[in-house]
């Protein structure tokens, strides 16, 4: 949903930006690649100790730059098979750092198994709910559903209700119960969104076989 309606916007906001890398001769690939390994250390390195407001704030500053490095290739008109490959590559690092920086806490100081488990969860069903749609796609089918929680969603609830949950660093009582109910929801909406692939691509699979066969036999 909301890369169906936010991104028009942010491709509006950012599109500026894209053009002054451009014009600094900084490449999309460097965009992806610098953009990610921002992620990574910001993930990496403040959630496993419970610091989700800085590490939210350096994730964030980061974050866009997937929005960046693709505006960057279509206003050079230079969009690549390489680019898409790198950029989605490089999207499931991301993810798995995010989620993985919040196992690590859980499963430290956070001290809490069961979210642990949820956040390894939330990663290996992001990852799953991802893959669902490239397999899908690799073997010719159309996989005309992107599902109730896509890769969007489970940014902004998870970075959203972290960045919120830091702010009891701060001294906001409470807040930090916001964070353990984003990766519920996450975890739940990851599990119908995969499901909803799976259906769309048994679907499209069994039309796709039940064409060819007709066409084999005739
Ligand atoms: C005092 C308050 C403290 C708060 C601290 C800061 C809080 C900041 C909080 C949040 C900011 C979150 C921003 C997250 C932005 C994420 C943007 C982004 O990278 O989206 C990527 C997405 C996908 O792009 P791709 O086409 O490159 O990716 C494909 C996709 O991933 C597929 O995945 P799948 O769906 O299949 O799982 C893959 O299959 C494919 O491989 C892959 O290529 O881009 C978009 O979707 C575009 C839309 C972006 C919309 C961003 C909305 C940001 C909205 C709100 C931020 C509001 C923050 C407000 C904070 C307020 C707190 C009080
Ligand atoms: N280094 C890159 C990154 C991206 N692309 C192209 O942009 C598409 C993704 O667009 P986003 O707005 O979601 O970033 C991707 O499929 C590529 O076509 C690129 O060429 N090089
Ligand atoms: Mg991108
Ligand atoms: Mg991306």
């Amino acid at each position: 949903m909301l890369n169906k309606y936010a991104r028009a916007f942010f491709t509006r906001v950012l599109t500026p930006f894209a053009a002054l890398l451009i014009r600094l001769g900084i490449s999309p690939d460097a965009v992806t690649l610098i953009g990610t390994g921002g992620v990574v250390a910001g993930a990496l390195i403040f959630y496993p100790q419970g610091e989700f407001f800085w590490g939210t704030v350096v994730i964030t500053l980061f974050v866009f730059s997937d929005l960046v490095d693709g505006n960057m290739a279509r206003q050079l008109g230079r969009s690549s098979r390489w680019g898409a490959f790198l950029d989605s590559t490089l999207d499931r690092v991301a993810d798995s750092a995010i989620f993985g920086g919040l196992a690590l806490w859980y499963a430290g100081a956070g001290n809490s198994l069961t979210l642990c488990a949820i956040a390894i969860f939330c990663l290996a069903s992001g990852q799953v709910v991802s893959y669902t749609k490239a397999r899908g796609e690799a073997i010719g089918l159309p996989v005309a559903v992107n599902g109730l929680v896509e890769r969007a969603e489970r940014l902004v609830i998870t970075l959203v209700a972290c960045g919120l949950s830091g702010l009891h660093t701060f001294g906001v009582p409470g807040i930090e119960t916001l964070l353990p109910i984003a990766l519920w929801i996450v975890a739940i909406g990851s599990t119908v969104t995969l499901g909803q692939r799976v259906v769309t691509v048994r679907r499209e699979s069994a039309e796709a076989d039940a064409i060819a066969r007709g066409g084999n036999s005739a």
